[in-house]
């Protein structure tokens, strides 16, 4: 990846504390002044920003505790329309290193005079940046460091300075790169898929590639579908979820002239849509830009880590300060400066966190930040969906019952069938696959179809009421008895099965019983869960009790809750997250969105909806629910190995700074020391978490 184009043209004009006026080149790179805006409004610690175009000029206010002036600089190229980089390119970071290193050599054989040259060359851009920081922020532990490498190379210790040129180096590009490699893995997994959508050219209805459609297409969007542009309803009407945009699951009716957005999803109807916004443009391209952008937001070990090593700042310069008086020696000042705890506590973390996400994504698993890891380990109550999620969702219809003689087994299934092939539910799509399998596949002819979210479908054939759908909605809301056929339901309750009852006319007229089978892997990954430390294993789902109850034993699971809605789902979660829980929410985002956003942290399946893929906070990249288990592993592994980095960190570090206040270590035996056990954690923090070990067959 290269720099954006006008990113390169970024330049500050003036600064205050808190605030930077920044100038760009205007050209034809340049994003518009309130995609500009957007953008760094949405960089963490960044309080307002002011596009002055005719100027070319982006003023930013940002809360200095928060962030730094290179921080939203680096945001802003993270933000980049054409996903770019500000940071530098893996090779231009191990160039780095490299120099130090030959600098590091190469000045300790070099002839006396051509030392201090080559040292110097060597630490300026380093010097360079504290005086920066040291303007921008005040004494940091960068300031530090410089301050060392400066004492040094005053004192002619060229190998002290170079050393810690080195480390620091080679501390800043292992960083970088574990940080790069996992932003592009991660970024390379968020991008939609780019589907076939449906458009309207010279009055007929064509298919064509996403990222094909323009600005003034007019876009067609069924029922189920993401809808893919910005833009105005020209007509139809439609219920569109807007839950991935907004994070509120409240579905509102579209009709002529209503705004519409990418990323929301149309629950039922249908719309021609104006395009005015497409491609990157979108507001789901800026989502998916959000979520890239969350994954520099720190998380609180990081942010633990950091405030520590900020409060330790002065007390090290002090130290160093009375040190050189009572020793009467700057040389243990330079020790002193470089035995900081900074680098260590601030790098460890995130390094930690960064290589977890890494190794989740190589097992298949998105992990959409540190904070979504941190909490995915510390989560004491997991509750699973059932539908797609504890089962596999692909549903088979095992037995159809007519208790009407002029309807057949297959008649009754094409019956349902013609009112359900509307739809996207796993239930919906079992029926209507049968249907096609059967000899004749009759259709039914019906008027419009509606759709009750967690009950069913209704319409009219032959003038009659059909509804198809659960027992709870063909019962209480329709009112029809369905007691005449108590056995045969008792029956195929216990035999496993999820049952769609048919009711026509006001009566039962049948009944289509399915199976969806438990996932082999369910129960052995609920037993490493608990293992993990886990104390609560609970399941939600929109099914009866009986079929809950049942698979709830088998499971062995702590409780569960049947016969609920999206919302009831989400209330659920509500509730428990009032009580104290730390609750990990497992779905598949069909009738589950809401419940997904509320958790503490959201995990969705492979195969969910796009909305869930949007709103959760990890995402299963294979359709394996043992993904969960191995998730959580690979949390409570990053989060012991940030505990113990964070130990050692302490403890090393003040060892090394009593010595070198004492004069008992030299500058470069600090460094050594210092960098050394820096790396050593920072290789440990490193190292692969991995949880193949623990992995089952999925
Ligand atoms: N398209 C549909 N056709 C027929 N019945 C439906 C349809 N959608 C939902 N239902 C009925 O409503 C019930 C609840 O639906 P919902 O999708 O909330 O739960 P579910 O399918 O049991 O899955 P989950 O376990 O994920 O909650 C279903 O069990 C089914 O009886
Ligand atoms: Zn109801």
């Amino acid at each position: 990846m290269t720099a954006a184009p006008w990113l390169r043209t970024l330049e500050v004009a003036h600064r205050l504390p808190g605030r930077v006026r920044l100038r760009y080149r205007r050209n034809a790179h340049a994003p518009d002044a309130a995609v500009l805006e957007g953008m760094a409004r949405l960089i963490d610690g960044v309080t307002s920003a002011r596009v002055n175009a005719r100027a070319a000029s982006l003023v930013i206010d940002f809360d200095a505790q928060r962030t730094t002036l290179m921080a939203i600089v680096t945001a802003l190229g993270d933000l980049g329309w054409d996903a770019v980089k500000a940071r530098p390119r893996d090779d231009e970071g191990a160039g780095a290193v490299a120099a130090a290193l030959a600098v590091l050599v190469g000045a300790s054989v070099a002839p006396m005079p051509a030392r201090l040259p080559l040292s110097l060359a060597a630490a300026l851009p380093m010097l360079r940046a504290g005086v920066d920081d040291y303007r921008e922020n005040g004494v940091t532990s960068h300031v530090l460091e410089s301050m060392a490498v400066a004492i040094s190379l005053a004192r002619s210790d060229f190998l002290a300075a170079n050393a810690t040129t080195f480390m620091l180096a080679l501390g800043e590009y292992m960083e970088q790169s574990i940080a790069r490699r996992s932003d592009d893995l991660l970024k390379h997994l968020l991008r939609p898929s780019s589907d076939l959508i449906w458009v309207l050219r010279d009055g007929e209805e064509v298919q064509i590639p996403a990222g094909e459609v323009a600005v003034g297409d007019t876009v067609v969007v069924g029922a189920g579908a993401v809808i893919p542009v910005d833009g105005t309803v020209m007509s139809g009407e439609g219920v569109v979820n807007e839950a991935a945009m907004t994070g509120e699951s409240v579905s509102a009716i579209k009709t002529r002239g209503a705004k519409v957005l990418s990323g929301t999803t149309m629950e039922d109807g249908r719309l021609a849509i104006y395009a005015e916004q497409v491609g990157r443009h979108t507001a789901a391209a800026r989502i998916a830009d959000y979520v890239e952008q969350s994954l520099t937001a720190k998380s609180e070990a990081q942010l633990d880590a950091a405030r520590l090593a900020d409060r330790l700042v002065p007390t090290v310069l002090k130290l160093a300060g009375v040190s050189a008086v009572l020793t009467g020696d700057w040389r243990a000042a330079a020790s002193v400066l470089q035995a900081d705890y900074s680098c260590a506590l601030k790098l460890a973390t995130p390094v930690a966190f960064k290589s977890a996400m890494f190794n989740a994504g190589q097992a298949g698993i998105l992990v959409k930040g540190a904070t979504a890891l941190e909490r995915l380990a510390h989560a004491d109550t997991f509750i699973f969906d059932k539908t797609g999620t504890l089962t596999t969702g692909h549903l088979e219809i095992t037995d159809s019952i007519a208790f009407d003689s002029t309807y057949s087994a297959e008649d009754l299934i094409c019956l349902a069938a013609s009112v359900e092939e509307h739809y996207f539910h796993p239930l919906a799509l079992a029926v209507v696959k049968a249907a096609r399998a059967t000899d004749q596949h009759r259709h039914f002819d019906h008027t419009e179809v509606q759709f009750i979210v967690a009950h069913g479908v209704a319409s009219e054939v032959k003038g009659q009421r059909i509804v198809v759908g659960s027992r709870h909605f063909v019962e209480d809301h329709e009112g029809i008895d369905v007691s005449a056929h108590a056995d045969v339901v008792e029956r195929l309750y216990l035999e496993g099965k999820t049952l769609l009852f048919i009711g026509f006319g006001g009566r039962l007229l049948g009944i289509l019983a399915l199976k969806d089978s438990l996932r082999v892997d369910a129960a052995a990954t609920i037993a490493r869960l608990r293992r993990a430390g886990v104390k609560r294993v609970l399941m939600l789902t929109g099914d009866h009790r009986d079929r809950a109850a049942e698979l709830a034993d088998q499971l062995g699971l702590d409780g569960f809750h049947a016969e609920l809605t999206p919302e009831d789902k989400a209330g659920i979660i509500a509730g428990l997250n009032a009580k104290g829980a730390k609750i990990a929410f497992v779905g598949d985002g069909v009738n589950d969105a809401p419940a997904l956003a509320g958790a503490h942290v959201g995990v969705a399946m492979q195969k969910g909806a796009d909305i869930a893929r949007l709103t959760a906070d990890v995402v299963l990249l294979e359709d394996s629910i043992a993904r969960v288990a191995d998730a959580r592993a690979l949390a409570n592994s990053a989060m012991a190995r940030i505990a113990t980095n964070y130990k050692l960190t302490v403890g090393l570090n003040t060892a090394i700074l009593g010595l070198a206040a004492l004069g008992v270590l030299s500058p470069v035996a600090t460094a050594v020391l210092h960098n050394g056990t820096t790396i050593g954690i920072l290789l440990n923090a490193f190292r692969g978490s991995a949880p193949k070990a623990d992995r089952r067959p999925g």
